[in-house]
């Protein structure tokens, strides 16, 4: 998978060459190019953005860098890729679909991603609605981190790219784990305990050194749905509870 980023604060995207992304780039897995949207302007100030049409407060990044900047990194003749690898242009955005453990398996899936990182109110629209005309994009898809509001995209092209690029194949060394996390089975993960045994009179629950792997698994399964109920019971579906579960001891 080839990831680009465009964006007017590359080092922002430094991390990415830190922990998570930075193992899947160093097995191969993955390629990541940054670039200074900035590359694309002419004028003396580099100038990437101007007012609003139709007022209002804030700026507004304008359409030309972007579409140059498109036009060299999907079409141009540098372009990486024949048919095949079209790219799936990325925009972080309070309007957007919201991130979540489907959408992610679904991005992990491309072959090649392009987080377009906008700033001020926005980047002009017609930068994404051309894009979308784009023969060489597969789809233009705007993803939000959750209702609240940033600065910029470059913290949530940031989360998606940890949130995908631990998806691939071969990534995660043990990819049953994957399986078990949070949200993988719309739940939430259950609690998890290591040594000692006992710590600061707080005790692991018993069933969890049991041995018994059948009484462990409902237990697990049963803190999941407790929590999930708790805390988050819109992902609740009948689908979790029913089907019958033996009654477990409360840890
Ligand atoms: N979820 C989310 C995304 C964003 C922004 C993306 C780009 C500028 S602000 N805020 N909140």
């Amino acid at each position: 998978m080839r990831l680009d980023y465009l964006t007017i604060f590359p080092d922002y995207l430094a991390p990415l060459g830190l922990s998570l992304p930075g193992k899947a780039a160093a097995k191969g897995l993955v390629e990541l190019h940054v670039h200074d949207l900035r590359g694309w302007t002419h004028d003396r100030h580099r100038t990437v953005d101007d007012t609003p049409y139709g007022g209002g407060a804030g700026m507004v990044m304008r359409p030309e860098p972007w579409g140059e900047a498109l036009d060299e990194l999907l079409g141009g003749p540098g372009a990486p890729g024949g048919p095949g690898s079209a790219a799936t242009v990325v925009v972080p955005s309070p309007a957007g679909r919201p991130l979540t453990q489907a959408l992610a398996r679904e991005l992990a899936t491309r072959p090649r991603l392009v987080f377009a990182c906008g700033r001020y109110e926005g980047i002009d629209q017609r930068v994404l609605d051309h894009a979308r005309g784009r023969d060489d994009v597969a789809e233009v898809v705007e993803v939000s981190l959750g209702d609240y509001v940033l600065n910029g995209g470059e913290v949530a092209a940031l989360a998606i790219t940890e949130a995908v690029v631990r998806l691939l194949p071969g990534f995660m060394g043990n990819a049953a784990s994957l399986e078990e996390e949070s949200h993988e089975q719309g739940l939430l993960e259950y609690p998890v305990y290591t040594k000692p045994a006992s710590w600061r009179g707080h005790d692991v629950p018993p069933v969890l050194l049991s041995g018994n792997h059948a009484a462990i698994a409902a237990w697990r399964h049963a803190q999941s749905l407790e929590r999930t109920a708790e805390r988050r019971p819109d992902l609740l579906h009948a689908s979790h509870v029913a089907g019958e579960w033996e009654v477990v001891p409360a840890a």
